[in-house]
């Protein structure tokens, strides 16, 4: 775990995540919550204090300091057991004070933040300071109070704020100043409501953290793994279920936007929709570990999706299953570390990424064997997804990694085309799905064939990135995984060595394809970036996949040193800063985690063979 980093501003892993399930938000070490969208993942941010500054919005509770004086950072901080539930602790020189920080599980009910201070010992004196800025910090509320309670309000936008401690109000700003004692609460509630609705009903705080914590606890009592590290399993499982949203099925990448990839550069995107790549990989993780339901909910968002219209397939949507996200830059935000642009909307949402069936049916097929029950429908949607890969395979895509420079025969989009044909091959000879064996057993050995031919490079004995190219992919660590050849077949463990050497140079840390030297701008972006979390855990699987488990076994607990305090993981990670780095906390880096624990703890049980000491 990373020590109790103190900066000026936060950095990533200093947040700590809690959500409903239809939202989330990040509180820092300071004890303010400067990100949350609200009511949903993907609406504009009431504070985008992330992404600037205070002034963009923010909500600190904490131990009073002098005007103008930095916030001090906790001392301690942790979940409050196996749930969403997050305590911070400062100890000061008149006591010790505790402020938890949840959302309740939305039952009905307008979304809530709830922040309940605990004494712990002696006496503190504590602050509030809430600063709601509606639209990514742009417009002011009109704040006032009536009935006893606060209201900031702006346009669409209500917040309605409930504590027992008289208040003031300064500049579009709410001031709480109070006294805490040992054994004494104190709570605040905030509650979004559109503007133009009654007042929602004051939460009761002690009953919605009562509801909350056996919420989580409950869902964790499903979880079936039972292997090492089941720490950091379950808190993966955790995250990744705080990512889903509850009302439609649907997973968002990560809950943030603009997060960097390289601090200070403009690698800035808004993950906060539903990538059907990152939500199947997040499904199936949650499937392998126990979790069917939420297999059950994510086949119907598919089928409502684009269900009846599977060509025109795109490989991201909104919660919703809307189509639209247009990318455009919000000028007034500085950026996180000066990072910039702050952008919104995703422009991949019009790539063709030919990885996308494959997972999609992968996924799918995953969930049948777990016992999800069958659905003639999905079945049918499968079959058209394979239409859909016998349609396209032979054309040059953007990939898995949307590159935005320009379209190429990336081997990964082609290995995921395999994969969707053989997966519907395995499915109609179990009997499951109907369709002409034959056909697609040509389709599945004639993608085979051709990349065999085009994407290997003997010399080298290594695949490439994409047909007749000399650079290298992480996404190639996936091929003992695929069963598109052996696992021990000497093009795979010259695929994966040759991978670990030239983009992992520390054997640890894997980049998903150089970005310097000859490759400068060849992803049509400039700069650079860090390591690709999820690659990293690729190669544990892939070393573990390839007979070297042992080293495997290190590799992953070498990872799981990269993340928070809390168990959390972002996208990338700086290996020269030694930070975490890009969208936080990152689905693909946390069931990359899930995933590699799982299939570790399988293989090591399939040696009969004890763990090595930690
Ligand atoms: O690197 C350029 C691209 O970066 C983002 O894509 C990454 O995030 C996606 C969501 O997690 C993931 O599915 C993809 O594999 C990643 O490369 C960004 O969303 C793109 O707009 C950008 O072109």
């Amino acid at each position: 775990m990373t020590p109790q980093l103190k900066s000026a501003r936060p950095l990533i892993e200093d947040h700590a995540l809690i959500g409903d399930m239809q939202t989330a938000a990040l509180v820092a070490r300071d004890g303010s919550i400067n990100w949350l969208c609200l009511p949903r993942f993907d609406s504009a941010a009431t504070f985008a204090g992330l992404l600037g500054t205070d002034k963009h919005g923010s909500w600190r509770i904490g131990p009073a300091t002098p005007a103008g004086a930095p916030a001090p950072c906790a001392d301690r901080r942790r979940y409050r057991g196996e749930t969403l539930v997050v305590e911070t602790e400062w100890d000061t020189a008149t006591g010790a004070v505790r402020v938890l920080d949840f959302m309740p599980p939305r039952e009905g009910h307008a979304p809530q933040v709830i922040r309940i201070v605990e004494g712990v010992s002696g006496t503190v004196e504590m602050q509030s300071r809430l600063s709601p800025r509606f639209g990514y910090g742009k417009r002011l509320p009109w704040i006032h109070d009536t009935g006893g309670r606060t209201a900031a309000v702006s346009g669409p936008d209500a917040l309605w704020l409930d504590t027992s401690v008289p208040g003031t109000k300064k500049d579009a700003i709410v001031h709480h100043a109070f006294t805490v004692r040992a054994g004494e609460c104190v709570a605040f509630t905030l509650s979004w409501q559109p503007s133009h609705a009654p007042a929602p009903e004051a939460p009761d705080a002690e009953l919605a953290l009562a509801l909350t914590t056996s919420f989580w606890e409950e869902w964790v009592e499903h979880l079936v793994y039972d292997g090492p590290r089941h720490e950091a399993v379950t808190r993966s499982l955790i995250t990744l279920k705080a990512l889903t949203h509850a009302p439609t099925g649907g997973i968002v990448a990560a809950p943030t936007a603009s997060l960097p990839e390289e601090l200070g550069g403009v690698r800035n995107w808004d993950y906060r929709y539903v990538w059907l790549r990152d939500a199947a990989a997040t499904l199936s993780a949650l499937v392998r570990n126990g979790y069917i339901d939420e297999a059950v909910s994510w086949r119907q968002w598919l089928l409502r999706t684009f269900g009846g219209d599977p060509q025109n397939l795109q490989i991201m949507y909104r919660l919703d299953g809307r189509r639209d996200m247009p990318e455009r830059e919000l000028g007034w935000l500085p950026g996180y570390e000066g990072s910039r642009p702050v952008r919104v909307g995703n422009e991949a949402v019009d790539q063709l990424q030919l990885d996308v069936p494959g997972e999609v049916i992968e996924t799918l097929a995953l969930a049948h064997a777990h016992g999800v029950a069958r659905c003639e429908s999905t079945e049918g949607l499968i079959l058209k997804l394979v239409d859909y890969v016998r349609e396209h395979w032979r054309k040059p895509d953007d990939g898995i990694w949307e590159v935005r420079g320009g379209r190429r025969h990336f081997t990964h989009s082609k290995i995921m085309c395999w994969v969707a044909a053989d997966r519907v091959v395995r499915l109609v000879e179990q009997g499951v799905l109907d369709a002409d064996l034959r056909e697609l057993v040509s389709l599945r050995d004639e993608i085979h064939a051709e990349v065999c031919e085009r994407a290997y490079d003997a010399t080298r004995n290594t695949f490439t990135q994409a047909y007749g190219s000399t650079e290298l992919d992480a996404s190639l660590l996936l091929l003992p995984h695929t069963g598109f050849l052996p696992a021990d077949d000497p093009r795979v463990v010259g695929t994966v060595d040759a991978v670990r050497r030239e983009l992992a140079p520390d054997g640890v840390l894997v980049h998903r394809y150089q970005t310097d030297g000859p490759n400068v701008g060849r992803d049509g972006l400039p700069g650079g970036e860090g390591a690709f979390v999820l690659c990293s855990f690729w190669l544990v699987d892939a070393l573990a996949l390839t007979g070297r488990l042992t080293e495997a076994e290190r590799l992953f607990e070498q990872l799981l040193s990269l993340r928070s305090d809390l168990g959390l993981l972002a996208e990338e990670y700086d290996p020269v800063a030694r930070r975490q780095l890009g969208n936080f906390p990152q689905a693909y880096s946390m069931l990359g985690l899930a995933n590699s624990a799982v299939l570790l703890s399988d293989l090591r049980k399939a040696a009969a063979v004890p763990v090595m000491a930690a």
